[in-house]
């Protein structure tokens, strides 16, 4: 299919968070949050005094697949429905099936100025040896788009975030149709490099994205969960 003109941009970026997801938890990441399977780590990176924490969050759950969590996480037709954290969001371009380009405003985190953000979100299946079953991922990466300028007293996020997951399939009956949910799990990684874009006061806004975080991650999920028991199981 033809290539859109930030393709390779895709593919770059793709690759990088596919390099780094399995890099193990190294030291200098701290361990912020835990809650059940979910696993929040931080680095404390500060560029010109504005705060830049990567953050990698590991969660897994029961009842569902890596395909439904990406297709619910990069749909823009649910966003509002598991997204507290926007006052909008939309689609102001389509660059191929996979690829669209969103413009979100972010709900006011006081005393900081309100946010907004323009990133390209790109959906992937990568299927590795085919026994197991694949990787699917959504990349979120901020890019500048004519029908999103940037106006004041907006600031514009610069986000770099990633979701990736696998499918487990526990004790595989003899026939693929004969799963059910409960033989089902989901292992997946999100990884979000954030500059809120300009100053924020460092306690503030850690504390902010220590408590936002998790939150998102768990009201993301339950709601996948809620909206696919009863649906088919879409590998
Ligand atoms: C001053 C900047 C505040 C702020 C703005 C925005 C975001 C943020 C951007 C993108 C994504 S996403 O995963 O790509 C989903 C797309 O909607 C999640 C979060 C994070 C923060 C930081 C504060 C943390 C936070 C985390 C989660 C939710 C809200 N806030």
């Amino acid at each position: 299919n033809r290539k859109h003109r930030l393709a390779y941009d895709v593919e770059r970026v793709v690759q990088e968070h596919l390099t780094y997801v399995r890099e193990e938890i190294s030291d200098g990441w701290d361990l912020i949050h835990q809650e059940g399977e979910m696993k929040v780590y931080r680095r404390e990176v500060e560029e010109n005094g504005i705060v830049v924490d990567p953050l990698k969050i590991f969660h897994s759950m029961k009842g569902v697949t890596g395909h439904e969590i990406c297709q619910y996480f990069w749909d823009y037709q649910y966003r509002m429905e598991w997204e507290t954290t926007l006052d909008s969001t939309k689609i102001i371009e389509v660059l191929d099936p996979d690829t669209v380009i969103f413009f979100q405003m972010h709900k006011r985190v006081w005393p900081a100025a309100q946010r907004d953000s323009c990133f390209w979100s790109h959906i992937r299946c990568i299927s590795n040896s085919e026994e197991d079953q694949p990787t699917w991922l959504v990349v979120n990466y901020t890019t500048p788009h004519h029908l999103a300028p940037i106006k004041s007293p907006h600031v514009r996020l610069v986000a770099n975030v990633a979701l990736i997951c696998e499918t487990i399939i526990n004790e595989p009956p003899l026939n693929i149709q004969d799963i059910k949910r409960e033989n089902i799990e989901c292992k997946l990684t999100y990884v979000a490099f954030v500059n809120p874009g300009g100053w924020v006061p460092s306690a503030a806004l850690r504390s902010v994205a220590k408590r936002e975080y998790p939150r998102f991650l768990k009201r993301f999920t339950s709601y996948v969960l809620e909206q696919t028991r009863d649906k088919p199981i879409l590998f």
